[in-house]
């Protein structure tokens, strides 16, 4: 690159590099100016819902929904909408912090994907703290050491996260959001492992399942070992000889380790949604989705039975797993995902037949469609 403005380019021509750069600095002023009002008048906010009441929930998932969608639709360019939104997302998320910031527990360790998916959602001025398994975030939460928590809860390519699912059956929490990622895993070694001597990689289940194609194409021979997490991966290979790991971004800075093969998922729109769990019911944002968990009698025709009512009433059904029952040998739950929010009178319409054909019926929660 040189500093020279290009002598191709039309528009370019008659303004000087010094010039451009003053208007950056003005521009900058301008900026800074707006964002400081911007701050104050979040601060303001804060003040009123005291106000209204001292218990008040500062951070507003709805609204955070509503604030992106609108500068994703309002955005003209050149910057693409995803890029803009991602600057206002560390915005709110400085104002939030002024007013309280969000502290979130994840399933740790740092360097895992779930961690990006927690910055991802509440920005970086959260405070965010990893923990080292599923139902540990559901308590740290119940116990109010942590306003919200981040848990993974469903692969594209390897399907449910069981754990998570499981840790719904016996918890008051609910549902206040949902982050998709996209899941990119790397080859990653440290600097002493040259490509042709690696004998051992180490990854999680999920991830080693996730790239079996690419594995069994470029390293059949090597040992594939299964590790606690990715992040637990890329720990292992640091200080090792011959081995690798195989984990995403997060982790490979983390550790300060080297790609030696970059996007090795075998199915290219390999994504995994997470989920925030909290405290409080969200309202409405506009573009909503519900989860429920359901037990049915065992007795045949069940499954048509619960189904029935939201098709009836033209509830759009997103996802429906199964899950063993704790209670009694051969009983099934059933989560069910749906496009909706439960204050809309046709989901309550649905909600009110399922409820009377369900053994039992609890709604998990209603929350804002992933905007990033
Ligand atoms: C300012 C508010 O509080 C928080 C900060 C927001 C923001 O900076 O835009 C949005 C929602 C809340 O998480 C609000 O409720 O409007």
């Amino acid at each position: 690159m040189t500093d020279q403005p290009s002598s191709f380019d039309n528009n370019d021509q008659g303004v000087d590099l010094g010039a451009l750069r003053d208007r950056i600095d003005t521009l900058d002023q301008r900026i800074l100016d707006l964002i400081s009002e911007r701050a104050a008048c979040a601060q303001q906010v804060a003040h009123v819902k005291l106000a209204e009441d001292p218990e008040a929930v500062f951070y507003r998932p709805e609204r955070e929904a509503q604030v992106l969608k609108r500068i994703m639709a309002l955005n003209k360019g050149p910057l693409a909408g995803e890029e803009m939104a991602r600057l206002f997302r560390e915005i709110m998320s400085a104002c939030l912090a002024l007013e309280k910031p969000v502290r979130a527990a994840y399933l740790g360790p740092e360097g895992t994907f779930t961690q990006q998916a927690a910055l991802k959602h509440f920005g970086d001025s959260a405070v965010c703290k990893p923990l080292p398994a599923i139902d540990e975030v559901f308590r740290e939460v119940e116990a109010g050491a942590a306003n919200y928590g981040v848990v993974p809860v469903e692969n594209s390519t390897e399907g449910v996260v069981n754990h998570t699912l499981d840790s719904f059956m016996d918890t008051s929490l609910r549902i206040c959001g949902e982050v998709v990622l996209r899941i990119h895993h790397h080859l990653l070694v440290g600097s002493n492992t040259r490509r042709d001597k690696v004998s051992r990689i180490y990854s999680h289940s999920q991830s080693l399942a996730q790239c079996r194609k690419w594995l069994d194409a470029h390293y059949p021979h090597a040992e594939r070992v299964a590790v606690s997490s990715n992040a637990e991966a890329a720990r292992r290979v640091k200080s090792e000889w011959h081995t690798a790991a195989i984990a995403g971004d997060m982790a490979a800075r983390l550790y300060g380790l080297e790609r030696l093969e970059e996007k090795i998922e075998d199915m290219p729109d390999n994504s995994t949604r997470f989920l925030i769990i909290g405290n409080h019911d969200v309202p409405p944002s506009g573009e909503d989705k519900t989860s429920l968990v359901a037990s049915m009698r065992n007795q045949p025709g069940a499954l048509h039975d619960l189904l029935e009512p939201f098709h009836r009433h033209k509830v759009d059904m997103t996802r429906l797993e199964s899950r063993p029952s704790r209670h009694g040998l051969w009983n099934y739950v059933f989560f069910i995902d749906f496009k909706g929010h439960q204050e809309e009178p046709r989901v309550q319409a649905a909600l009110e037949e399922v409820r009377l054909r369900a053994a039992d019926v609890r709604v998990l929660g209603s929350y804002p469609v992933g905007v990033l």
